[in-house]
């Protein structure tokens, strides 16, 4: 069960590209022959109920696992075979913080972009940059156990981007936010995509992070059971809402 998302017209660059990934923990399947594809300043929620596959799937894309059945291409790289390249083009968000605590924003910041590469100048004009879009500009000399969490998910998108990659990856990144700091997570990320252009995969199980305009991957059990707008996945299913359909679409996943 497939649904063709998207607009027709001329092909646009595709900045992930999943086909046919299967993955298995001590012979226990986990992901079985899941493909997506995102193009280029497309954001695409990767909804999914508990034990889906979502992190997995992240793991697999951000390398922390390899991979032996299917490809993964990240702006047209072949993970396996150019993984530099194709992580330098993407930018990822895990579900658990992994900032230092005890270093300053724009010092947690300086050390991605060493990592990158970047001169002191160009990571600290870029961090700059980064932060003030995210209305964070004047937390730079902050230490990160001073942030909120909804502060410390910003500081950790900055740093995503701070390499300017192509493809944002963002695992749960609302878990143990308040409805206000969720809120005003999820719609930054979508301003980031629309001004910047970055292709965004959002994982969550949370239908109210899905706006009217993303699109939609449900994985159920570690199988793609739909993907497309909002609209086509109710056509789909013949819910009245999205929260139906999902259930539809996720039979006897846990609540
Ligand atoms: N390291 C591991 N070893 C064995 N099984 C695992 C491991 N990590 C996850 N699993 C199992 O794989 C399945 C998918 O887990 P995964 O964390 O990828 O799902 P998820 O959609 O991210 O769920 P959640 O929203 O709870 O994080 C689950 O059944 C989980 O118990």
């Amino acid at each position: 069960m497939n649904l063709a998302g998207g607009s027709r017209g001329a092909p646009q660059p595709v900045a992930l590209e999943v086909r046919n990934l299967s993955f298995s923990y001590s012979g226990e399947p986990v992901l079985d022959d899941v493909s997506l594809a995102l193009k280029a300043g497309e954001f695409a929620v990767l909804l999914g109920p508990n034990g889906a596959g979502k992190t997995t799937l992240f793991s697999l894309i951000t390398r922390l696992y390899d991979h032996r059945q299917g490809e993964i291409r990240v702006g047209g790289f072949d993970l396996r075979r150019h993984s530099v390249q194709a992580h330098a083009r993407m930018g990822v968000v895990f579900q658990q913080p992994t900032l230092d605590q005890d270093l300053t924003v724009k010092q947690n910041l300086a050390y991605h972009g060493a990592l990158h590469g970047m001169t002191p100048g160009i990571a600290s004009q870029r961090a700059a940059r980064q932060l003030a879009r995210l209305d964070m500009q004047d937390n730079l000399g902050l230490r990160v156990r001073h942030l909120s969490g909804g502060q410390r998910r910003r500081v950790e998108i900055a740093r995503g981007l701070l390499h300017e990659p192509r493809l944002l990856l963002l695992d749960e990144p609302t878990v143990g936010l308040d409805i206000a700091s969720r809120r005003a997570l999820v719609e930054h990320v979508h301003r980031l995509c629309r001004e910047e252009g970055v292709a965004v995969l959002w994982a969550t199980h949370l239908i109210d992070e899905v706006q009217p305009e993303d699109r939609v991957i449900v994985l159920h059990r570690g199988q793609v059971r739909a993907k497309g707008g909002v609209a086509d996945l109710l056509a789909q299913t013949g819910g009245a809402t999205l929260g139906e359909a999902f259930e539809r679409l996720t039979p006897g996943a846990p609540a």
